[in-house]
């Protein structure tokens, strides 16, 4: 059985300077490629005849296959394992019938049809790409974005076909590429194809050491986010809710907000409420140092001019395995804010994206919710419990609807939330609050969590556990308001609102909870 984790395709003008190629695929098999393909754009026949067997040669010495990008006669010629083929190169059908049985044939794609057709043919692997931009090669198809990779993969459900993902792929967005890739039927990548990233290194062999233990730590990882999660019970979540209260308050985590100016004041102060600490930074220039400190992220779309802070915090957020809450405001709004809440969702991972019916409409591309600017209209969706699954199936994270009634998911359990009072709908900014108060239970589930080994997660710590909390404290503290004798509407009601998050316990927490557990 072919092993494609680790698939090199060499480069030979990446190499640096005073590199010999012999040496680089030496080194960079050494580190533990599992797969290589020549790839010789520039090479009379002569010269890709006499690099293919260099190759051949050091790839049998390690018991890796050796793949021979577009040219059949140069694979036939050195009795390679196989060839890649693009769209525009010799057809599957054509390459067959000219080598030997048992020879290994990839097709590039970009599109869920070329995979299908890819299948049809008889390819034995598809190269997924561009996934990522790249400065490899003049692409000629658009870049794909992580998220586009799920639906190619489920084209392969039910096939022996495998799948590596090609474009752009570096240690530091890796763990990104293969958690994000996964389709909502769990079908996940057999493995990353990188060109620049071990050809240009001066280290091939710890590059491609690097690649393959993130690789191998995510394929063992169990909790794979929809496959097997821990099993809950409304007991259970009540506990934990009511925990990460307690530890919040304990540790007082720094929450990075950036957010809209309607709400960063009160924002500021519901998360001091809690017993966190706000910080509320946008410039470009801080969000490195901020990802190493906060405990939890808050990246809330409502006036969306910081798209480059939003894209670097996140980044550097995910690599340090911090939670990322994204509240697309009012995402259903104008084709900008879709533009904008696509790219960061296809730069990094959220943990929790949190949203109004008509937000997660708009941003799950579909017609059954509307909005009209930020908030939603109607009666919202039919399934809600099936809305928020399938999303977080999607999103690879966990995704809380919010409401009168608020839905939250991590692609396996539903859990249905009853809390809340009408005056949180009367006062500006109350969903923005909601995800202020998760971006901060979730820095207590990281806080939780960070001395657990997270090689294979973007974010340690139980995110559905944090989201629930978040939610939780906003709608019991808002009942709480709302029920004070001095509370007269909604002017007199946002103070109240702060003071009840001050007061919130654990204790008050975990009695006031409505909490069930929902199958769809
Ligand atoms: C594994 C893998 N995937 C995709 C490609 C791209 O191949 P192709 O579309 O033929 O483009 P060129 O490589 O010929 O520029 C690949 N080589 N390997
Ligand atoms: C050879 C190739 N094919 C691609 C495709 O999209 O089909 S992208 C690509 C180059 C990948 O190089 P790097 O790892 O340096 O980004």
């Amino acid at each position: 059985m072919v092993d494609y984790s680790l698939y090199l395709v060499s480069g030979r003008e990446l190499l640096p300077e005073g590199k010999a190629y012999c040496d680089f695929l030496r080194e960079a098999l050494e580190g533990g490629v599992t797969i290589v393909q020549v790839r010789e754009k520039k090479a009379d026949t002569a010269e890709f005849l006499h690099i293919a067997n260099e190759s051949k040669h050091l790839c049998t010495d390690y018991g890796v296959p050796l793949i021979i990008n577009d040219r059949v006669d140069i694979a036939l010629a050195v009795d390679a394992d196989g060839v890649h083929l693009g769209q525009t190169d010799m057809p599957v059908r054509v390459a067959r019938s000219l080598l030997p049985p048992g020879k290994i044939i990839g097709v590039s794609c970009n599109s869920v049809d070329q995979v299908k057709k890819a299948v049809k043919d008889g390819a034995d692997y598809v190269g997924i790409g561009a996934v990522w931009a790249t400065n490899t090669k003049q692409l000629t198809s658009p870049v794909l974005g992580v998220r586009a990779v799920g639906p190619m993969l489920s084209a392969l459900d039910g096939t022996s076909v495998k799948a590596v993902a090609i474009g752009g792929i570096k240690s530091s967005n890796v763990l990104r590429t293969l958690h994000g890739s996964v389709s909502t039927t769990g079908h996940r990548l057999d493995g990353v194809a990188v060109v620049s990233e071990i050809v240009s290194s001066r280290e091939p062999s710890e590059s491609a050491r690097k690649l393959k233990e993130v690789y191998r730590s995510w394929s063992n990882s169990t909790q794979q986010l929809g496959e097997i999660s821990p099993s809950y019970t409304t007991d259970m979540i009540k506990d934990r809710v009511a925990d990460l209260l307690r530890v919040v308050k304990e540790t007082k985590p720094l929450i990075h907000q950036i957010t809209n100016i309607v709400v960063a004041n009160q924002s500021a102060n519901a998360t001091l409420a809690l017993g966190a600490s706000p910080i509320m930074a946008s410039a470009l220039e801080e969000m490195y140092d901020l990802s190493r400190i906060l405990g939890g992220l808050l990246i809330n779309l409502g006036t969306v001019t910081d798209n480059e802070s939003m894209l670097a915090a996140g980044r550097f957020a995910n690599d340090a395995k911090k939670p990322v809450v994204f509240d697309p405001v009012g995402v259903g709004a104008t084709g900008f804010r879709r533009k904008v809440a696509a790219e960061l969702l296809n730069t990094w991972q959220a943990s929790v994206i949190k949203g109004n019916a008509g937000e997660l409409a708009a941003l799950a591309d579909s017609e059954e919710v509307q909005a009209k600017g930020v908030d939603s209209i109607g009666v919202g969706f039919a399934n809600p419990a099936k809305f928020v699954r399938d999303l977080a199936r999607k999103e690879r994270c966990v995704v809380a609807l919010t409401g009168a009634i608020d839905w939250v998911s991590d692609g396996t359990t539903i859990v249905k939330l009853a809390n809340g009072h009408k005056l949180l709908g009367d006062i500006t900014g109350s969903g923005c609050l909601v995800g202020t108060c998760i971006a901060t239970f979730c820095a207590g589930a990281w806080e939780l969590a960070k001395n657990e080994d997270g090689a294979a997660k973007l974010a340690r710590g139980d995110m559905l556990i944090g989201a629930l909390g978040g939610i939780l404290a906003l709608t019991i503290a808002g009942e709480r308001a709302a029920g004070r004798s001095n509370v007269q509407g909604s002017g007199t009601f946002l103070p109240a609102l702060i003071d009840e998050l001050y007061n919130l316990t654990p204790e008050k927490l975990k009695q006031d909870s409505q909490v069930e557990i929902v199958t769809v």
